[in-house]
């Protein structure tokens, strides 16, 4: 028996990473009985055959986490990866994957990478936007290799969702991290010659400093549809929950009641005006959903 982590499960294999390399596994018959799927992510002991490197999943140990788009289970954070410039950040997609990262209750870290481009960090809005919402924001360049031991360490030892739109700058830091960690995934896909045409799967990448990143360009759907009420929306935003309770109304939304202590922070500039639209544009699309 062996204790290992599925990095990577196709067709109902799953590719389990233990401390003797990577075995494929089949799952027991008995979780489908139970109407269990071992998840990516998964911590499992196997029984093992050394022989041809196969073997069977016996047990799934608990999960700490569970995401459901992607389906993976044990990731313990998202970190979302925006560049200063060139693009320049895209604050819907940011305030979204926020939202997203948010419901399943990941810690996040938001990197505005490509600083290099960019003189004066100190009055950046899009840094000072969200440090003062209460994320963890760190700043990094590739070009001239600024931040990455922080996020070295950010990622050491945990299972991150590694988001970001295209362009800015992903694959060059998880190639500062790891030089070859793309090759490495590449690598198995080649050996097992499994699900190379089939349609987007779920992996764990490992990192030699410990732990693994997600491979995927993040969440699998951008949907809020989930939120049930539009006085639900505010939940996901961090700084609008923050001040909500000291509105005037228990009900408020924030849009025009009177007495909005939200409102007030925006324009005394608290909250940032973008966070702030991009609630009302969600809690507007939400209203749209449920209108029926
Ligand atoms: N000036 C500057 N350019 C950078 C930096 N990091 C990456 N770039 C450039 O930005 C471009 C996009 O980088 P990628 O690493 O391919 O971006 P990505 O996020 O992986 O993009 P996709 O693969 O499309 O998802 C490349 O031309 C990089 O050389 C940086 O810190 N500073
Ligand atoms: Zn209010």
């Amino acid at each position: 028996m062996l204790e290992g982590t599925i990095v990577k499960g196709i067709g109902g294999f799953y590719y389990v990473k233990t401390l003797d390399g990577i075995y494929e596994c089949r799952a027991r018959g008995v979780f489908r009985e139970k109407n269990i799927t071992p998840l990516v992510g998964d911590k499992v002991i196997i029984r093992e055959k050394t022989t041809d490197k196969t073997g069977y999943v016996e047990e799934i140990l608990e999960r700490k986490t569970q995401l459901h788009r992607p389906p993976v289970s044990n990731v313990t954070q998202a970190v979302i990866v925006m560049s200063i410039k060139n693009p320049n950040p895209n604050l819907w997609l940011l305030d979204r994957f926020l939202l997203l990262a948010e419901k399943e209750n990941l810690y996040i870290t938001i990197v505005f990478n490509k600083i290099d481009l960019e003189e004066d960090l100190k009055t950046n809005i899009f840094i000072d936007t969200y440090a003062k919402a209460g994320y963890r924001v760190i700043t990094t360049s590739c070009k001239k290799s600024i931040g990455v031991e922080e996020l070295k360490s950010i990622l050491k030892d945990n299972i991150t969702v590694f988001a970001g739109p295209s362009g800015v700058g992903k694959s060059s830091l998880i190639n500062k991290i790891q030089p070859g960690l793309e090759l490495k995934t590449g690598e198995i896909s080649d050996k097992t010659k499994r699900g190379k045409h089939t349609t987007r799967h779920v992996e764990l990448m490992e990192l030699d400093i410990g732990g693994y990143i997600l491979d995927t360009p993040g969440f699998s759907s951008l949907n809020i549809d989930f939120i049930q009420n539009v006085e639900d929306v505010q939940y996901y935003f961090k700084e609008i929950k923050k001040y909500s309770h000291m509105c005037r109304f228990n009900s408020c939304l924030h849009i025009n009641e009177p007495e909005c202590e939200v409102k007030r922070q925006v324009e005394e500039e608290n909250i940032g005006k973008t966070r702030y639209e991009n609630y009302l544009s969600f809690v507007d699309e939400i209203k749209s959903i449920r209108r029926y």
